[in-house]
């Protein structure tokens, strides 16, 4: 007999995810089936988003090998059957208050940084990159943890120091791009390119630094299909372009509109809900319908 989810006690509710204390040493981490768009949370869900992203951050805690939260299995018997295959099980860490950003490629706010000045987080890039360039090394650029609501604001490696220590920096930055080559091995690997991804790290009551959160999830992380990526060129979302390009351009709601975009139609959220199967089993060559949790 799973408990109920009324048993843990809510500690952190995001826009797609939420946080509950099942013991003084352990977590709940819920991921919803809620998908934001354009720094909104859509009136519709896509279902199994949730089950899709927790399987691919099981598969990558286990692929990468490096030492993580997770503190049980997606079957674990203290998860309620309510977020069952949605929800892990984690040990309760002292959170780095760092959000720990790899980049492999040039777009987003890095790119709108690099415009102004050449350079990311500090860290100068060679002239003449557009959307999409390749970088290469890939790049540590971190950020602080935005209010809710808030986008985070990028700072170099320096800020990083001052703000937990020189070492622990640099034990961050190390860690965070060797996470992100064995990602973006694993997903080139199978046609998929990982541009960027954010990872958080923790410290165990045994001083132990281990990673935390979610793992290279497309919501953690950008996700281009290899098959389409030219530099230069505008690069759709492997798992939101659908959402995006039906907003934008069939309908009738714009991003400057000031109002909130309208509900989707089910073709939309059924695809939709295929790209996020399709690459969870691209990349883990594993086949969804034997994660937990399926309709029975
Ligand atoms: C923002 C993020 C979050 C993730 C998932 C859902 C809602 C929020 N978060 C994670 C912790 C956290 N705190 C202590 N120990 C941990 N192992 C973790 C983790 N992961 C605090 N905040």
């Amino acid at each position: 007999m799973r408990p109920e989810l009324s048993e843990y006690t809510p500690i952190y509710s995001g826009k797609v995810r939420e946080l509950y204390a099942v013991d003084d040493e352990h977590l709940l981490l819920v991921a919803s089936d809620r998908i934001s768009a354009y720094d909104y949370i859509l009136d519709t869900p896509i279902p199994d988003k949730g089950r899709v992203l927790t399987a691919m951050s099981v598969f990558f805690f286990d692929a990468l090998g490096v030492p993580n939260h997770l503190a049980g299995p997606a079957d674990d018997p203290r998860i309620p059957e309510a977020v069952f295959g949605r929800a892990l099980i984690t040990r309760r860490l002292d959170m780095v208050p760092v959000e720990c950003v790899a980049r492999g490629y040039l777009t987003g706010s890095g790119l709108k940084e690099y415009r102004a000045n050449g350079e990311v987080c500090g860290v100068p890039l060679p002239a003449g990159l557009v959307d999409g360039s390749r970088i290469d090394p890939p790049i540590f650029t971190p950020a602080t943890k935005a209010a809710v609501g808030d986008h985070d604001e990028n700072v170099s490696f320096e800020r990083v120091a001052q703000d937990v220590g020189l070492e622990l920096a640099t034990q961050l930055r190390e860690l965070t791009l060797d996470v992100y080559a064995r990602g973006a091995d694993i997903a080139r690997d199978r046609g998929i390119i990982l541009a960027d991804t954010k990872f958080e790290f923790g410290r165990s009551s045994d001083g132990d630094l281990l990673l935390a959160d979610e793992v290279l999830t497309p919501d953690s992380s950008r996700y281009w299909d290899g098959a389409l990526y030219e530099p230069g060129k505008a690069l759709p979302s492997f798992d939101k372009q659908i959402v995006r390009d039906w907003l934008t351009k069939e309908s009738g709601w714009s991003t400057d509109a000031g109002t909130p975009p309208p509900p989707l139609p089910g073709d939309v959220v059924e695809r939709t809900r295929a790209r996020y199967i399709e690459a969870y089993e691209r990349i883990s060559g594993l086949s969804f319908a034997d994660w937990p949790g399926g309709a029975a």
